[in-house]
Protein backbone atom coordinates (compact mmCIF):
# COMPACT_ATOMS: atom_id res chain seq x y z
CA UNK A 1 0.00 0.00 0.00
CA UNK A 2 1.03 4.17 0.04
CA UNK A 3 4.55 3.93 1.44
CA UNK A 4 4.08 8.10 1.44
CA UNK A 5 3.96 10.21 5.06
CA UNK A 6 0.56 11.21 6.23
CA UNK A 7 0.91 15.26 7.28
CA UNK A 8 -0.41 16.71 10.31
CA UNK A 9 -1.35 20.19 10.47
CA UNK A 10 -0.52 22.79 13.29
CA UNK A 11 -3.91 23.67 13.76
CA UNK A 12 -4.42 26.79 16.59
CA UNK A 13 -1.25 26.32 18.59
CA UNK A 14 -3.30 28.20 21.26
CA UNK A 15 -5.72 25.33 21.58
CA UNK A 16 -5.41 21.63 22.14
CA UNK A 17 -3.36 20.59 18.69
CA UNK A 18 -0.27 20.44 20.46
CA UNK A 19 -0.77 18.05 23.01
CA UNK A 20 -2.82 15.87 21.20
CA UNK A 21 -0.10 15.69 18.61
CA UNK A 22 2.33 14.21 21.64
CA UNK A 23 -0.13 12.30 22.33
CA UNK A 24 -1.15 10.66 18.97
CA UNK A 25 3.06 10.31 18.46
CA UNK A 26 3.65 8.65 21.59
CA UNK A 27 0.39 6.74 20.92
CA UNK A 28 1.59 5.50 17.12
CA UNK A 29 5.34 5.64 17.24
CA UNK A 30 5.76 2.04 16.56
CA UNK A 31 3.45 1.67 13.85
CA UNK A 32 5.50 2.88 11.08
CA UNK A 33 2.25 2.56 8.61
CA UNK A 34 0.79 5.49 10.68
CA UNK A 35 4.15 7.65 10.56
CA UNK A 36 3.22 10.91 10.06
CA UNK A 37 5.27 14.89 10.04
CA UNK A 38 3.83 17.87 11.55
CA UNK A 39 4.08 21.03 9.57
CA UNK A 40 4.34 24.04 11.57
CA UNK A 41 7.30 26.50 13.46
CA UNK A 42 8.72 23.65 15.67
CA UNK A 43 9.64 25.53 18.73
CA UNK A 44 5.78 25.66 19.16
CA UNK A 45 5.79 22.14 19.83
CA UNK A 46 8.78 21.26 21.72
CA UNK A 47 7.82 22.10 25.26
CA UNK A 48 5.17 20.19 25.07
CA UNK A 49 6.87 17.16 24.48
CA UNK A 50 9.05 18.08 27.03
CA UNK A 51 6.42 18.33 29.68
CA UNK A 52 5.68 14.82 28.56
CA UNK A 53 8.94 13.43 29.17
CA UNK A 54 9.27 12.70 25.10
CA UNK A 55 12.03 12.79 23.08
CA UNK A 56 12.67 16.35 21.36
CA UNK A 57 11.16 16.54 18.20
CA UNK A 58 13.50 16.90 15.34
CA UNK A 59 13.16 19.28 12.13
CA UNK A 60 13.37 17.83 8.89
CA UNK A 61 13.79 18.71 5.66
CA UNK A 62 12.01 16.46 3.27
CA UNK A 63 8.66 14.04 3.75
CA UNK A 64 10.59 10.96 2.94
CA UNK A 65 12.43 11.58 6.21
CA UNK A 66 9.50 11.37 7.70
CA UNK A 67 9.41 7.03 8.36
CA UNK A 68 12.70 7.15 8.97
CA UNK A 69 12.55 9.21 11.81
CA UNK A 70 9.07 8.70 13.52
CA UNK A 71 9.90 5.72 15.59
CA UNK A 72 12.32 7.60 17.54
CA UNK A 73 10.60 11.06 17.57
CA UNK A 74 7.98 13.29 16.22
CA UNK A 75 9.47 14.81 12.16
CA UNK A 76 8.29 18.49 11.98
CA UNK A 77 8.08 20.28 8.93
CA UNK A 78 9.14 23.35 10.14
CA UNK A 79 8.11 26.60 9.30
CA UNK A 80 10.34 28.78 10.85
CA UNK A 81 9.55 31.38 13.93
CA UNK A 82 6.43 32.12 15.35
CA UNK A 83 4.86 34.86 17.57
CA UNK A 84 4.24 33.59 21.52
CA UNK A 85 1.43 31.40 21.79
CA UNK A 86 0.09 30.96 25.02
CA UNK A 87 -2.15 27.92 25.52
CA UNK A 88 -5.82 28.88 25.57
CA UNK A 89 -5.41 32.38 24.63
CA UNK A 90 -6.33 32.63 20.88
CA UNK A 91 -4.43 35.40 18.81
CA UNK A 92 -5.21 36.52 15.51
CA UNK A 93 -1.69 37.10 14.62
CA UNK A 94 -0.94 33.14 14.61
CA UNK A 95 -3.50 33.09 11.71
CA UNK A 96 -0.29 33.29 9.01
CA UNK A 97 1.47 30.06 10.56
CA UNK A 98 -2.17 28.11 10.72
CA UNK A 99 -2.78 29.08 7.64
CA UNK A 100 0.59 28.52 6.23
CA UNK A 101 0.60 24.84 7.58
CA UNK A 102 -2.50 23.98 5.60
CA UNK A 103 -1.42 25.13 2.48
CA UNK A 104 1.96 23.23 3.05
CA UNK A 105 0.53 20.32 3.84
CA UNK A 106 -2.04 20.29 0.75
CA UNK A 107 0.92 21.05 -1.76
CA UNK A 108 2.61 17.91 0.09
CA UNK A 109 -0.52 15.91 -0.87
CA UNK A 110 -0.33 17.40 -4.31
CA UNK A 111 2.85 16.53 -5.48
CA UNK A 112 2.72 13.23 -3.98
CA UNK A 113 5.01 13.66 -1.57
CA UNK A 114 2.35 13.28 0.94
CA UNK A 115 -0.54 10.06 1.19
CA UNK A 116 -2.58 12.39 3.08
CA UNK A 117 -3.46 15.32 5.66
CA UNK A 118 -5.18 15.68 8.97
CA UNK A 119 -5.68 18.91 10.16
CA UNK A 120 -5.46 19.81 13.81
CA UNK A 121 -8.03 21.95 14.82
CA UNK A 122 -8.73 25.66 13.95
CA UNK A 123 -10.91 28.50 15.55
CA UNK A 124 -12.87 29.76 12.84
CA UNK A 125 -13.90 33.05 14.68
CA UNK A 126 -9.43 33.42 15.28
CA UNK A 127 -9.46 33.71 11.82
CA UNK A 128 -11.78 35.72 10.57
CA UNK A 129 -10.79 38.59 12.52
CA UNK A 130 -7.66 37.70 10.53
CA UNK A 131 -9.67 38.11 7.25
CA UNK A 132 -9.80 34.40 6.50
CA UNK A 133 -12.60 33.88 4.13
CA UNK A 134 -13.41 30.61 4.26
CA UNK A 135 -16.16 29.40 6.45
CA UNK A 136 -13.62 26.32 7.59
CA UNK A 137 -10.79 24.11 6.45
CA UNK A 138 -13.51 22.39 4.11
CA UNK A 139 -13.87 25.08 1.93
CA UNK A 140 -10.51 26.31 2.14
CA UNK A 141 -9.00 23.06 1.27
CA UNK A 142 -11.58 22.72 -2.00
CA UNK A 143 -9.97 26.51 -2.67
CA UNK A 144 -6.42 25.22 -2.62
CA UNK A 145 -7.59 21.97 -4.62
CA UNK A 146 -9.56 23.25 -6.82
CA UNK A 147 -6.76 23.21 -10.04
CA UNK A 148 -5.44 19.88 -9.70
CA UNK A 149 -7.03 16.70 -11.24
CA UNK A 150 -9.62 14.43 -9.40
CA UNK A 151 -11.03 11.60 -11.04
CA UNK A 152 -14.98 11.79 -10.08
CA UNK A 153 -17.48 14.69 -8.90
CA UNK A 154 -15.46 17.57 -7.43
CA UNK A 155 -16.45 18.40 -3.74
CA UNK A 156 -15.56 19.39 -0.91
CA UNK A 157 -18.52 17.34 0.92
CA UNK A 158 -18.40 17.54 5.51
CA UNK A 159 -18.75 14.05 6.24
CA UNK A 160 -18.42 12.80 9.74
CA UNK A 161 -17.63 9.09 10.38
CA UNK A 162 -18.54 7.93 14.13
CA UNK A 163 -20.52 5.54 16.34
CA UNK A 164 -21.18 3.16 13.33
CA UNK A 165 -22.34 6.82 11.32
CA UNK A 166 -21.69 8.55 8.51
CA UNK A 167 -23.45 11.52 8.01
CA UNK A 168 -22.76 14.48 5.54
CA UNK A 169 -24.19 17.77 4.88
CA UNK A 170 -26.12 19.50 2.49
CA UNK A 171 -25.90 22.70 3.45
CA UNK A 172 -22.72 23.42 6.64
CA UNK A 173 -21.59 26.36 8.28
CA UNK A 174 -23.99 29.41 7.91
CA UNK A 175 -26.68 30.54 9.95
CA UNK A 176 -29.87 27.77 10.43
CA UNK A 177 -32.25 30.40 8.90
CA UNK A 178 -30.29 30.29 6.16
CA UNK A 179 -30.57 26.50 5.68
CA UNK A 180 -34.27 26.04 4.40
CA UNK A 181 -33.47 28.69 2.03
CA UNK A 182 -29.93 27.78 0.50
CA UNK A 183 -31.07 24.30 0.41
CA UNK A 184 -32.13 22.79 -3.43
CA UNK A 185 -31.98 20.29 -5.22
CA UNK A 186 -29.11 21.30 -7.17
CA UNK A 187 -26.78 21.28 -4.02
CA UNK A 188 -28.47 17.75 -2.95
CA UNK A 189 -28.16 16.39 -6.19
CA UNK A 190 -24.41 17.06 -6.26
CA UNK A 191 -23.43 16.34 -2.64
CA UNK A 192 -25.29 12.99 -3.16
CA UNK A 193 -23.21 12.00 -6.10
CA UNK A 194 -19.76 12.91 -4.19
CA UNK A 195 -20.84 10.88 -1.38
CA UNK A 196 -22.03 8.35 -3.90
CA UNK A 197 -18.56 7.89 -5.82
CA UNK A 198 -16.69 7.92 -2.09
CA UNK A 199 -18.27 5.68 -0.38
CA UNK A 200 -16.93 3.59 -3.29
CA UNK A 201 -13.47 4.67 -3.74
CA UNK A 202 -12.53 5.76 -0.19
CA UNK A 203 -14.56 3.60 1.64
CA UNK A 204 -15.18 0.37 -0.59
CA UNK A 205 -18.75 0.32 0.15
CA UNK A 206 -19.68 -1.89 -3.42
CA UNK A 207 -23.40 -0.48 -3.83
CA UNK A 208 -23.88 2.60 -1.28
CA UNK A 209 -27.29 3.18 0.05
CA UNK A 210 -27.47 6.93 0.85
CA UNK A 211 -30.78 8.12 3.12
CA UNK A 212 -31.98 11.34 2.74
CA UNK A 213 -33.05 13.31 6.00
CA UNK A 214 -36.54 15.60 5.90
CA UNK A 215 -35.85 18.89 6.86
CA UNK A 216 -38.58 19.66 8.61
CA UNK A 217 -40.34 17.61 11.82
CA UNK A 218 -41.63 13.89 10.98
CA UNK A 219 -40.41 14.82 7.06
CA UNK A 220 -42.84 17.22 6.29
CA UNK A 221 -45.68 15.24 7.92
CA UNK A 222 -46.97 14.61 3.86
CA UNK A 223 -46.69 18.94 3.58
CA UNK A 224 -48.40 19.84 6.23
CA UNK A 225 -45.27 20.61 8.66
CA UNK A 226 -43.55 22.38 5.34
CA UNK A 227 -43.08 21.23 1.70
CA UNK A 228 -39.51 21.01 1.07
CA UNK A 229 -39.92 17.51 1.15
CA UNK A 230 -41.49 17.60 -1.48
CA UNK A 231 -40.68 20.51 -3.64
CA UNK A 232 -37.06 19.67 -3.29
CA UNK A 233 -35.44 16.32 -1.41
CA UNK A 234 -37.83 13.85 -2.79
CA UNK A 235 -37.46 15.25 -6.62
CA UNK A 236 -33.68 15.14 -5.66
CA UNK A 237 -33.81 11.73 -4.50
CA UNK A 238 -35.81 11.13 -7.72
CA UNK A 239 -33.21 12.65 -10.31
CA UNK A 240 -29.97 10.72 -8.02
CA UNK A 241 -32.18 7.25 -8.72
CA UNK A 242 -32.60 7.75 -12.10
CA UNK A 243 -28.82 7.86 -12.53
CA UNK A 244 -28.22 4.94 -10.39
CA UNK A 245 -27.71 6.42 -7.23
CA UNK A 246 -29.68 4.61 -4.62
CA UNK A 247 -31.08 7.39 -2.43
CA UNK A 248 -34.14 7.66 -0.45
CA UNK A 249 -36.85 9.71 -0.42
CA UNK A 250 -36.73 12.36 3.14
CA UNK A 251 -36.65 10.32 6.38
CA UNK A 252 -37.72 11.87 9.83
CA UNK A 253 -34.37 12.67 11.17
CA UNK A 254 -35.62 12.09 14.85
CA UNK A 255 -35.88 8.07 13.92
CA UNK A 256 -33.28 7.68 11.10
CA UNK A 257 -30.16 7.43 13.48
CA UNK A 258 -31.05 4.85 15.46
CA UNK A 259 -29.42 1.08 15.55
CA UNK A 260 -31.89 -0.42 12.74
CA UNK A 261 -31.78 2.35 10.57
CA UNK A 262 -27.96 2.77 10.81
CA UNK A 263 -27.90 -1.04 9.74
CA UNK A 264 -29.87 -0.14 6.71
CA UNK A 265 -27.93 2.53 5.22
CA UNK A 266 -24.33 3.22 4.32
CA UNK A 267 -24.68 7.04 4.58
CA UNK A 268 -26.85 9.81 5.42
CA UNK A 269 -27.01 12.86 4.26
CA UNK A 270 -28.34 15.50 6.62
CA UNK A 271 -29.86 19.15 5.49
CA UNK A 272 -27.98 21.00 8.04
CA UNK A 273 -25.20 21.23 10.43
CA UNK A 274 -26.39 19.94 13.64
CA UNK A 275 -29.10 17.91 12.18
CA UNK A 276 -26.42 15.52 11.02
CA UNK A 277 -23.31 16.34 13.64
CA UNK A 278 -25.60 15.73 16.85
CA UNK A 279 -25.80 12.46 16.33
CA UNK A 280 -21.99 11.68 15.78
CA UNK A 281 -20.82 13.68 18.21
CA UNK A 282 -23.09 12.06 21.19
CA UNK A 283 -22.69 8.84 19.87
CA UNK A 284 -18.67 8.86 19.68
CA UNK A 285 -17.51 11.63 20.70
CA UNK A 286 -13.76 10.88 21.21
CA UNK A 287 -13.95 8.28 18.17
CA UNK A 288 -15.65 10.60 15.44
CA UNK A 289 -13.83 11.83 12.52
CA UNK A 290 -14.11 14.60 10.10
CA UNK A 291 -13.51 13.63 6.47
CA UNK A 292 -13.77 15.74 3.46
CA UNK A 293 -15.12 13.97 0.10
CA UNK A 294 -14.22 14.95 -3.25
CA UNK A 295 -11.02 16.40 -3.09
CA UNK A 296 -7.92 15.06 -5.34
CA UNK A 297 -6.29 14.75 -1.72
CA UNK A 298 -7.12 12.77 1.39
CA UNK A 299 -7.70 14.75 4.26
CA UNK A 300 -9.67 14.09 7.79
CA UNK A 301 -9.78 16.11 11.50
CA UNK A 302 -10.93 14.92 14.43
CA UNK A 303 -14.55 15.92 15.48
CA UNK A 304 -13.46 18.35 18.01
CA UNK A 305 -12.11 21.99 18.13
CA UNK A 306 -9.60 23.75 19.87
CA UNK A 307 -11.03 23.85 22.98
CA UNK A 308 -9.38 26.67 24.48
CA UNK A 309 -10.66 25.78 28.15
CA UNK A 310 -8.35 23.24 28.61
CA UNK A 311 -5.50 23.65 26.52
CA UNK A 312 -2.26 23.61 27.91
CA UNK A 313 -3.59 21.51 30.83
CA UNK A 314 -2.58 18.02 29.67
CA UNK A 315 -5.93 16.72 30.09
CA UNK A 316 -6.99 16.89 26.22
CA UNK A 317 -7.69 13.53 24.76
CA UNK A 318 -5.97 12.33 21.96
CA UNK A 319 -8.74 9.17 20.75
CA UNK A 320 -10.42 11.25 17.68
CA UNK A 321 -6.87 12.78 16.13
CA UNK A 322 -5.87 9.03 16.09
CA UNK A 323 -8.54 8.05 14.41
CA UNK A 324 -8.35 10.74 11.78
CA UNK A 325 -4.87 9.33 11.44
CA UNK A 326 -5.92 5.98 10.90
CA UNK A 327 -8.64 7.25 8.99
CA UNK A 328 -6.89 9.13 6.53
CA UNK A 329 -4.49 6.26 5.75
CA UNK A 330 -7.41 3.56 5.55
CA UNK A 331 -8.52 6.11 2.52
CA UNK A 332 -5.41 6.87 0.82
CA UNK A 333 -4.80 2.29 0.60
CA UNK A 334 -8.23 2.11 -0.68
CA UNK A 335 -7.58 5.16 -3.34
CA UNK A 336 -4.58 3.40 -4.16
CA UNK A 337 -6.26 -0.02 -4.75
CA UNK A 338 -8.84 1.31 -6.87
CA UNK A 339 -6.08 3.50 -9.06
CA UNK A 340 -4.34 0.33 -9.34
CA UNK A 341 -7.61 -1.41 -9.79
N1 LIG B 1 -11.93 20.21 13.28
C1 LIG B 1 -11.99 21.51 13.57
O1 LIG B 1 -11.17 22.32 13.15
C2 LIG B 1 -13.09 21.98 14.49
C3 LIG B 1 -14.14 21.14 14.87
C4 LIG B 1 -15.13 21.66 15.71
C5 LIG B 1 -15.04 22.97 16.18
N2 LIG B 1 -13.98 23.73 15.77
C6 LIG B 1 -13.78 25.10 16.28
O2 LIG B 1 -13.28 25.00 17.63
C7 LIG B 1 -13.70 26.13 18.41
C8 LIG B 1 -14.32 25.65 19.71
O3 LIG B 1 -15.47 24.92 19.35
P1 LIG B 1 -16.38 24.22 20.48
O4 LIG B 1 -16.07 24.77 21.84
O5 LIG B 1 -17.76 24.25 19.96
O6 LIG B 1 -15.98 22.68 20.43
P2 LIG B 1 -14.75 21.92 21.05
O7 LIG B 1 -14.75 20.60 20.42
O8 LIG B 1 -13.50 22.74 20.95
O9 LIG B 1 -15.09 21.74 22.61
C9 LIG B 1 -16.32 21.16 23.02
C10 LIG B 1 -16.14 20.55 24.41
O10 LIG B 1 -15.42 19.32 24.28
C11 LIG B 1 -14.21 19.37 25.01
N3 LIG B 1 -13.18 18.75 24.18
C12 LIG B 1 -12.95 19.01 22.89
N4 LIG B 1 -11.95 18.25 22.41
C13 LIG B 1 -11.52 17.49 23.46
C14 LIG B 1 -10.50 16.51 23.60
N5 LIG B 1 -9.73 16.14 22.57
N6 LIG B 1 -10.33 15.96 24.83
C15 LIG B 1 -11.10 16.31 25.86
N7 LIG B 1 -12.09 17.22 25.79
C16 LIG B 1 -12.30 17.81 24.59
C17 LIG B 1 -13.93 20.85 25.25
O11 LIG B 1 -13.17 21.04 26.42
C18 LIG B 1 -15.35 21.42 25.38
O12 LIG B 1 -15.81 21.20 26.68
C19 LIG B 1 -14.68 26.90 17.51
O13 LIG B 1 -14.00 28.03 16.96
C20 LIG B 1 -15.02 25.92 16.37
O14 LIG B 1 -15.24 26.58 15.14
C21 LIG B 1 -13.02 23.28 14.95
N1 LIG C 1 -18.21 21.34 11.37
C1 LIG C 1 -16.99 20.71 11.81
C2 LIG C 1 -17.20 19.95 13.09
O1 LIG C 1 -18.07 20.36 13.87
O2 LIG C 1 -16.45 19.01 13.32
C3 LIG C 1 -15.94 21.74 12.12
O3 LIG C 1 -16.45 23.02 12.20
C4 LIG C 1 -14.75 21.63 11.21
O4 LIG C 1 -15.06 22.19 9.94
P1 LIG C 1 -13.80 22.31 8.93
O5 LIG C 1 -13.17 20.95 8.84
O6 LIG C 1 -14.41 22.78 7.63
O7 LIG C 1 -12.86 23.35 9.54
Amino acid sequence: MSQKPLVLTLGDPAGIGPEITAKAWAALRHQPDLAFGLIGPIALIKGVFSDMDLPAPVAVSDYSDIPKTFADTLPVINLGDSPLVIAGKPDSALAPIITGSIAAAVTACLSGEAAGLITNPIAKEVLYKAGFSHPGHTEYLGELTKGAPHSGPRGPVMMLSGGGLRVALATVHLPLKDAASTLSMETIISTATVMHHALIRDFGVKNPRIALTGLNPHAGEGGALGREELEIINPAANALRSVGINATDAKPADTLFHAEAREGYDAVLAMYHDQGLIPVKTLDFHGGVNITLGLPIVRTSPDHGTAFGIAGQNIARADSVIAAIKSARNIANNRAKSNVG
